[in-house]
Formats: structure tokens, sequence, C-alpha cells
């Protein structure tokens, strides 16, 4: 079927016209479209949080755009209107920084700060337009908070020549306040000044994103784009968080991959839903995990430029619907997110699609390619998406009668979608996709798809852990940790 931007083929997976039409049935006892049209009219759908989940106003145009005569828009209060105000206002402030940074022939690059979903969406849109950005400029994306990687990138660069954005919607995430105050002492250190006036000050030369402004000002970062929290992290490419991406293609083609976006928007939200690209595949998602028991999904990008896209969607999916806890707060008895993970093709085929083909479990897989390779050596695109059909093949037909050690069971399901080429409003379309449909999943197993409470726990302890080392008191800590932290603290 033809979604905005995206075409999919759909026709190798295991199901059949009835089997979609008893999910669709699924999906109405699920009330998902009650509960899209709840995300649709700023609801708090974030329970747990008490917050709406509102990355989609974010490329939403003022007048409503090809949402202008939904229902659900028609009667909005006006505090949703006043919202998509507020974000027109941030972005043409942002998009007028974006284009003024992009033009400044002094800042040669651009060091993004920042971990999770203030890094990987940013990370993978710059890699993937990378056609589309000036060859004077260059990105450099900081998240680990092993120091290898921001020293790597620090002696590359001059502290005349950089701009530092600090993104964090938290502004407190341990790894990122590291990372930033060590950049921060780096660029003191060699020539730069505190002093505003300075033309080497800290004023011009650090942007902090972020919905925490008074920490950013704490810290010292007076520039600062803000958004709100009711844009979660994983959803934030399209708010300051993307200011790294406005820079790299500019304010046009930033607009490009809002509008690419909306349009996935609009079709998710207005379209019925046997004819909706991310209610299909939201479904299909419920069907392999729940009725077939597939534990984990491979997405192949046949695309160099979409090298970093399964990292993304593994947050973004993982991070969504990796719970056991119903919306009501009973225990699930029904498995979740499956797994993600894959490697862009060709080269996942040499090295675990061996498994996809005679492994003895059943992984459905996510073929992602472009119709037009765009100008690189057109041989070579064509090869590269000829190999992606001839794996969507061989896993649906296997092979047989070739002696035993030989065979190929097939019958191996996959999906195949398409863009006609890497431009930002293809890409837009394509991320906003996987948004709704991971949305679909999450509705069907009544499941807070916003908040991701497991990931605190593990960002607690670390906390502890530390305030335990300096006072070397390991009272109540099991064996095990007290083991490993011992070890660590006598390498010292
Ligand atoms: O943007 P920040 O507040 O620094 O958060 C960065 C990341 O922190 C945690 O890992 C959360 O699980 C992510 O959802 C979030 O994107």
């Amino acid at each position: 079927m033809q979604a905005p931007h995206v075409f999919a083929d759909l026709s190798k997976n295991l199901w059949t016209r009835e089997t979609e039409a008893l999910l669709r049935q699924l999906a109405v006892e699920s009330l998902l479209a009650r509960k899209r049209d709840a995300m649709l009219a700023g609801a708090a759908i974030n329970t747990s949080e008490q917050r709406s989940a509102m990355h989609w106003l974010l490329r939403t145009p003022a007048d409503g755009g090809q949402l202008a005569q939904s229902p659900v828009l028609r009667s909005w209060p006006q505090d949703m209107h006043s919202a998509l105000h507020d974000v027109h206002d941030t972005l043409d402030r942002m998009l007028a920084l974006a284009d003024q940074i992009k033009g400044n022939q002094q800042i040669t690059d651009i060091v993004n700060i920042g971990i999770g979903g203030s890094h990987l969406g940013p990370e993978v849109v710059v890699n993937a337009l990378e056609d589309w950005i000036d060859k004077d400029k260059n990105f450099h994306f900081v998240s680990n908070v092993d120091g290898h990687e921001l020293g790597h990138v620090l002696r590359r660069v001059k502290p005349e020549s950089t701009l530092f954005l600090i993104a964090s919607k938290s502004f407190t995430t341990a790894e990122t306040m590291l990372n930033a105050r060590s950049a921060r002492q780096w660029f003191l250190d060699h020539g730069g000044s505190e002093d505003p006036q300075a033309p080497c000050s800290i004023d011009r030369h650090f942007v902090a994103l972020t919905t925490n402004t008074q920490a950013a000002a704490e810290f010292g970062i007076q520039r600062t784009l803000g958004f709100w929290d009711w844009v979660g992290g994983r959803f934030s490419l399209w708010s300051a968080i993307g200011l790294p991406i406005a820079i790299a293609i500019g304010s046009e083609q930033f607009r490009a991959l809002l509008d690419g976006a909306h349009a996935m928007d609009a079709h998710f939200f207005t379209e019925p839903l046997e004819n909706n690209l991310p209610v299909r595949l939201g479904l299909l998602d419920v069907w392999y995990r729940n009725f077939c028991h597939f534990s984990s999904r491979c997405i192949a990008p046949y695309s160099h430029g979409l090298r970093r896209l399964t990292a993304y969607l593994q947050q973004l999916e993982m991070e969504s619907n990796g719970k056991s806890i119903s919306k009501n707060g009973t225990r699930l008895s029904a498995p979740t997110a499956p797994v993600i993970w894959g490697e862009p093709g060709t080269n996942g085929q040499h090295a675990f699609f061996q498994m996809l083909h005679q492994g003895p479990d059943v992984i459905p897989v996510e073929f992602i390619a472009l119709r037009d390779g765009g100008k690189y050596l057109g041989e070579h695109h064509q090869s590269l998406v000829v190999n992606a059909i001839a794996q969507a093949q061989a896993l649906m037909v296997g092979r047989c009668g070739e002696g035993q050690e030989k065979d190929c069971d097939g019958n191996r399901p996959s999906s195949f979608l398409m863009l006609e080429r890497l431009d930002p409003a293809s890409l837009g379309a394509l991320i906003a996709l996987y948004e709704h449909r991971i949305f679909v999943s999450g509705a069907i197993w009544d499941i807070n798809s916003f908040d991701q409470w497991g990931v605190e726990l593990g960002k607690n302890l670390a906390k502890q852990l530390h305030a335990r080392k300096s006072h070397n008191d390991w009272s109540g800590v099991d064996a095990s940790t007290q083991e490993l932290m011992k070890r660590l603290m006598e390498s010292h």
C-alpha cells in the first residue's frame, strides 16, 4: 500500500485478509480510535507522569494543515491553540538561530552532547541527510560517558571554531552533565572565556536545548532553546533537540522534514483502520508477538544513510513498549515489545542472515530501501536494492531438494518499506510512521508508551554507588555488586 512518502509491501507476512480483519476487531475492542483521538486532543495519556504526548504537534502547521478539518482539532480547547502558537514561536526562533549558525563560516564544528532521545534522533537524521549538508561544517555526536568519545572529538576541534550544543530534556542526566562539564573545562583551558564580551566566550560557543532552562542557566549557559514536558525524549527530534539537524540542512529543509512527518500524522489520525499504515503495522506487531510468539524483529535498512536507524528505533520501540504493567496497574499476561535489532544491508547478509534463513526461530524482518539512491554510483544502488528484494524472496520461498543441510524452510515473514528517495520529507514520514505504529501496539496492550520507569532504577542505583564509593560504605549492598565495586576501586 502507499502511505505518504512510504510504499509498503506487506504481502510476504504470515497473515490473511481474515487475520487482519480479526486484528482490526481487536483494535476496535481495545478502543484504539478513541485512544488515538485522546492523543490528538492533548489528553494526559502519559498517566504515570500526568502529561500529554504531543510530539505530533511540533510538526502541525500553524493553521492545522492537513488536520485542520479533523473534528478533534475543531473542538480543541484554547490551551491547545496556545500550545500550537508557542510551538511555532519557538520553531521560528530556532530556525533563525540555525540559519545564522549555518551561515557563520567561523563555526566549522558542531558538537552535540546528549544521550538517548537527545542524541539518537539528531544523529540518525544528520547521517541520513548528509547529501543535504554544506561541506564546510562537521557534526559530532557525543553521548557515552566514556571519556574516549568526548576526548576523540576534542582532539579534532578548536574552541574558536566550535559550537557546543548541550542537549538534555531534563538537564540532569548524569552522562550528559559530566560530558558538558568536561567540554566547558576544555573550552576554558584552551583559550575560551567566561566573559560574555570576549570573542571566544561560553555565551557564543554553548547553546542549551532543554525544558529545564533554569538548570542550564545555573550551569552557565545563557543561550537556551526550550521545549515542553509533553515532548517525550525519544520523540523530541522535532523540537529544539533538532537544532543540530536544522543547522545541518537549514530552515527550509527542516520544515520539509516536519511536513513529511505531518503528512504521516494526518494519514494516521484520519484514515480508516484498514488503509492506515501505522495501524496495519502495529496490528502486525501484535499478531507476531502475541499470536505467533515471535520474540524479536530484525530491521535491515538497505541504505548507508540509514545506518543508525535501527539504534534509534530500538529506543523508540523498546523504551516505549518494553512494559509488563497495564495502564490500570495490573500485570499483563501477554508479552509486549519484541527485541528490535539489526544492521544495514548488505552487511547484515554476510553476518547474521544465516540465522534468519535457517535458524530455529522465525524472526520477522523489515527491509527498508530507497527507490532512487541519489547521486552516488547508480550501479551500486541497483545492486543494493536487488539484494534486499532477493533476501525477502529467499526468506519467503526457501529452498528444498538440495540436501538437508542446504534446504531452507522458507515461509519466513518480512515487510518491505520503500521510500522514493532519502530526502527530509520522506525521512520525516518514515520516522512518524514508526512513532504511530508503536502507539498502536501500545494501545492494544493497554500500556503507557510514554514513560520509562525502568531506566530510572539504573540511574538511581548508579548515583547511590557513587555516593557509597566516596564513603567506602557497602552495608546492605549485595555481595556481587560489592565485589565488583571493590575491584574497581582497587585498580585506582
Ligand atoms: O534528555 P535527557 O533528559 O538528558 O534524557 C536522555 C535520556 O535519558 C534516559 O535514558 C531516558 O530513558 C531517555 O528517554 C532519555 O531520552
